[in-house]
């Protein structure tokens, strides 16, 4: 095959793949957009459920339409008992994004498969994985330290019942709406890695489960979701704000990134990271202040003069951590907790995909050998 005509883009850097209305990020003035309506206004004003509502299915809800989709979602929140007892059987020292990645395709075997030209099939599937995810996580979380998971409360709103899953505590309701508010701002993200991944594997008309579960995979590496884990680690180790400048100059020197730093699309500080940054602030005033947060801000100080002219500045992932580590969440389950909230933007993605579906099927430009003869086993070398 002539793959000389074939010109590589490493990354897909700059490759339109596919039309989407879902949402707009123009990165060198630092703007994103849900559906037309800025990330800013939404953080303030909407909820995430009424955002997911918005991003799959075009347009903000009505209040008769939200109250249903919060019932069902509501409704569908437990996990059946064989989930449950399958996660036990879980390595209680494995990844959580591996236990939520298993758990999500398991749904596969519960839920009838690929009829996705049905809209039923497709809001049921909506309302089960945006229920699940979050009781799946908390599930994880109890069964690791040897209990049993505790079930959901009705009372609860989506975000306060996940923080009361997973701690065994209903929070303060200033923690529960600064954890809505990440949620919202980690919806949706235009074609990001697990995204891309969400829609290739949804091009192949699989069930919404293997779509989520690859998705999940896919978010848990540390040049993705996975960063945010890995910035507190930085953050311990460089342990004082003197030292962020000699951690800089080393990691500059060796050519090793700076977690939390650098984004395919944005060349200014990510507009996210700007309103999660207030939001640890806000946590800091209430609930007493992070010591990592003063490394934080020393390591962007002196990081923006070295690496802001070539365009890496904070990203999502820079100071997430910091806002989930004041809510007392363990590090390990801050990239599940990104996958709570990106379920919206991949069944958004999921749906989209199915609407004007053509299997992804990209090329590639051969460098392995000619052909040749083969050389029987006793004439090798
Ligand atoms: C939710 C999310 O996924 S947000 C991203 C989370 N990931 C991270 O925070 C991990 C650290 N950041 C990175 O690895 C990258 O910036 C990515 C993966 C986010 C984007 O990658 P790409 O667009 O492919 O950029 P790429 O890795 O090619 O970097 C371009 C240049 O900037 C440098 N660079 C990019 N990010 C960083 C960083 N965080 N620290 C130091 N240098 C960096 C690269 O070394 C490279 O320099 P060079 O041209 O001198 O070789
Ligand atoms: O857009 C990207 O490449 C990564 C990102 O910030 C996200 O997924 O939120």
């Amino acid at each position: 095959m002539d793959s000389n005509k074939l010109i590589l883009k490493p990354g897909l850097e700059g490759v339109p793949v596919t039309n989407s209305s879902i949402c707009d990020i123009d990165g060198n003035k630092g703007k994103l957009l849900y559906r037309g309506y800025s990330i800013e206004e939404l953080s303030q004003k909407s909820s995430f459920l009424e955002t997911a509502y918005l991003l799959i299915w075009g347009e903000l809800p009505t209040a008769i339409q939200l109250r249903d989709f919060e019932q069902e979602v509501q409704m569908h929140r437990r996990l059946s008992f064989r989930v449950r007892d399958m996660m036990k059987c879980f390595p209680a020292t494995g990844h959580p994004m591996d236990a939520l990645q298993s758990s999500a395709a398991s749904l596969g075997l519960f839920y009838s498969r690929r009829a996705i030209d049905d809209p039923n099939y497709i809001y049921n599937a909506v309302i089960r994985l945006i229920a699940k995810i979050p009781t799946m996580i908390a599930a994880f979380q109890l069964i690791r330290k040897g209990q049993d998971p505790i079930q959901p409360r009705d009372d609860l709103t989506y975000s306060s019942n996940f923080l009361y899953m997973l701690t065994e505590k209903e929070q303060d309701p200033i923690a529960a709406k600064v954890f809505d508010r990440c949620l919202i701002l980690h919806a949706e993200h235009s074609l990001n890695a697990s995204t891309f991944s969400a829609r290739v594997t949804a091009s192949t008309l699989t069930d919404p489960y293997a779509v989520i579960a690859s998705a999940v995979g896919t978010l848990a590496g540390p040049l993705h979701g996975g960063a945010n884990e890995d910035v507190i680690a930085m953050l311990e180790e460089i342990k004082t704000p003197e030292n962020a400048a000699s951690f800089l100059d080393n990691a500059i020197k060796n050519k090793s990134k700076i977690m939390g730093f650098g984004h395919r699309e944005y060349k200014v500080k990510d507009p996210r990271a700007i309103i999660l940054q207030k939001l640890a602030e806000e946590l800091f005033i209430r609930f007493g202040a992070d010591e990592m947060y003063e490394v934080a801000k020393s390591l962007e100080a002196e990081a923006i003069p070295r690496l802001g002219p070539k365009g890496i500045f904070p990203n999502v992932d820079f100071y997430s951590g910091l806002v989930y580590r004041k809510l007392g969440i363990p590090r390990d389950l801050f990239t599940p907790i990104f996958a709570i909230s990106r379920v919206a933007g991949w069944l958004a993605h999921w749906r989209e995909q199915l609407g004007a579906n053509r299997i992804f099927r990209p090329s590639q430009i051969y460098t392995g050998s000619a052909p040749r003869d083969w050389i029987s086993l006793e004439n090798r070398k």
